[in-house]
Formats: structure tokens, sequence, C-alpha cells
């Protein structure tokens, strides 16, 4: 690819007021981050930053970038922190934003990688404390969501799952039709709300899951206005092994392209597959993606919705400077 002398250019400009700030390459399942520590509120990210910094050629390169910064100092957080009735001063004093960007410099509602990622991070900085048992509160764009370690890493809290068109998903199972690359036709899809939005396509075999080229966005129709990530899935065969259900999965995600993983995207793909399959008894999920496995389990509340939670690993890869 060539690329113009004013887009490099452009990059060294946007990164000029970053220079000299430490980051951490981190990834979590392999949907990949430049993390960033911010505790006194003063890194100033554009979105030319953030596509300098995650451009895998002449950047660190990821798939989005977090900026761990004070609730209390992020713009973003106050109408939030002054609806939260559940916190004392003292608990919304100590929490932490997940500033999180797609890699396009575009900001997302939410990551459920991103959280896991996140909380790690801000364990291994020194920022924040989590014993065995404990729960960490985080906020994110999409309001706050909660942490705890588990064997196989962190558990969030993602908060409800929700369709997005409620009346056409619970008639047709069904709200919209997706054609990508390596399909033939287009297929019905199911959008799903994780704080931000999905589209759930679902596929006959592994072949064809396999055979997709996801380099260009999946069309959807009918488009999205705010834009959505796409998830591709192949249920197993069988469905349920010893309780828990199995699927496969693909993603494209929006602001990025194609990730190894997406976990707000797993847990949109369980809970379409849950649909489709009247499989609502089956509260435990396990996502395969290209990156790994992910698990997925929903709590039934008392008023009707459920609550889902993500569990998986993260790790920080590396760090560095800024030059
Ligand atoms: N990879 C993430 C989702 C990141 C945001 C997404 N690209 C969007 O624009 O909604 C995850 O793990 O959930």
């Amino acid at each position: 690819m060539l690329r113009k002398a004013s887009t490099v250019a452009h990059h060294l400009s946007a990164l000029d007021a970053l220079s000299g700030a430490r980051f951490t390459k981190a990834h979590a399942t392999g949907n990949d981050f430049v993390m960033l520590s911010d505790p006194d509120g003063s890194l100033e990210i554009t979105p030319g930053a953030v596509r300098a910094l995650c451009d895998r050629h002449q950047g660190i390169g990821g798939d989005g970038l977090i900026r761990a910064v004070p609730a209390r100092l992020a713009a973003e957080t106050r109408q939030l922190l002054e609806e939260e009735d559940q916190l004392s001063d003292a608990e919304a004093e100590m929490l932490w934003f997940m500033d999180y960007w797609n890699a396009d410099g575009s900001v997302a509602e939410m990551c459920g990688n991103g959280v896991r990622a996140f909380a790690n991070f801000l364990i291994s900085e020194g920022l924040v404390e989590l014993a065995e048992g404990e729960e960490l509160p985080l906020v994110t764009r999409a309001g706050m969501r909660t942490v705890r370690r588990v064997p196989e890493g962190y558990a969030i809290g993602m908060g409800i799952w929700s369709f997005i068109d409620p009346e056409l998903a619970q008639a047709n199972a069904s709200d919209s039709l997706v054609i990508a690359q390596g399909l033939t036709d287009p297929r019905p899809a199911l959008s799903i709300s994780l704080g931000n939005p999905h589209t759930v396509v679902a596929l006959p075999e592994e072949e064809v899951l396999e055979a997709l080229e996801l380099h260009a966005a999946p069309q959807v129709d009918p488009v999205p206005p705010q834009g959505t990530n796409v998830e591709f899935v192949v249920p197993s065969d069988p469905l349920v092994v010893d309780g828990e259900g199995q699927v496969r999965m693909r993603v494209h995600e929006r602001g990025v392209g194609e990730t190894l993983s997406c976990g707000t995207g797993a847990c949109a793909a369980a809970a379409a597959v849950r649909v489709w399959a009247a499989e609502d008894g089956v509260d435990t999920w396990t996502v395969q993606v290209p990156g790994g496995e992910v698990r997925v389990r929903f709590l039934a509340r008392q008023d009707g919705a459920e609550d889902v939670e993500l569990s998986g690993p993260a790790e920080n890869v590396f760090a560095g400077t800024l030059a």
C-alpha cells in the first residue's frame, strides 16, 4: 500500500501531544489494545492520535486504544455519576473510567474484552487492588460495569442484554438481512445491544464460516443508524454439551474490521443462538473465537430482564514510551 506523505506527517503531528507518555500493549483473547494511564486526566486523546497509535505498520498496533482516567476527571462520566445513587462519594472518588476508542478514531459505548484488559492493566499499574472474591466497579460510556477475578482471568458484569428492535425480533427472531463476501445470499440476522450494537448472523456450517472474507464490512439491511458490529456464528453439533451451549464465531467490528475476538459480540452471539434454538434454560455458553475462548453466563433478574457475565483471560504484552 502506498501512503501519502501527508498521511504520515498527519500521524506524527497527532502524536506530538502524547510524546513521552508510557503505554502498555495488552490483549484479551487476541483483541488487542494500546493502554494509556492518565491518573491526572492530562492526556489529550484525538481521533488522529488513536489512528496513529493503532496503526499496525507505523504505530504500536491495536484494535483499539484505552485510556485509564479517574471517573471524577472525565467529562463523559459526570452525568452518569450524578445519577448513580448506589455509590457513596468515597466510592465515586475511587472509580476509573475506561475511555475506549476504536482503531479508526471513533469512540464506542462498550468493549467487553477491553474491560478485562483494562482491569488487568489497572492492577498491573498498581492503580487498583482486586482481591479474590472482591468486585471492582468501573465506568464505561455504556454505564457502570463490575469485574472480579476468576480462574481463567476476569469475569465482567456486563449489565443486561436487549433486542434492538424488540417487536420485530420477538415476531420473527430476525430483524435484518446481512450479506458478506463469501455468502451467496443475504442471511437473516438478529440485532442485539450490549450497550453497543450487534447484528448476529447464523451460518449452517464451519466451512461457510471459514470461507468468509471479512476485510470488507458486511452489508446490513436496513442500515443501522449508528453502525453495528456483525457476528457470524455456527452453533455446534450437538449444541448443548453437559448443560453448556457451544458456538463458534467470527466478527467484523464497527470502527475496526475483523478482530480475533469481541467480548460484547460473544455475549450477543450466545444470546441470539439461545433465542433461535429456544434454549432459554441453558445459561452458560462457550464461544470459540479465532483468538481463543470466552464464556458467557445469563443471570435472570426480578424484572424479567437478564444480566450477562463475560469471562476470559487478559494479559499485558509489552510496554514502552511514546517517542
Ligand atoms: N472488541 C470489543 C468491542 C469494541 C467496540 C466495537 N468495535 C463498537 O464499535 O461497538 C468487545 O470486546 O466488546
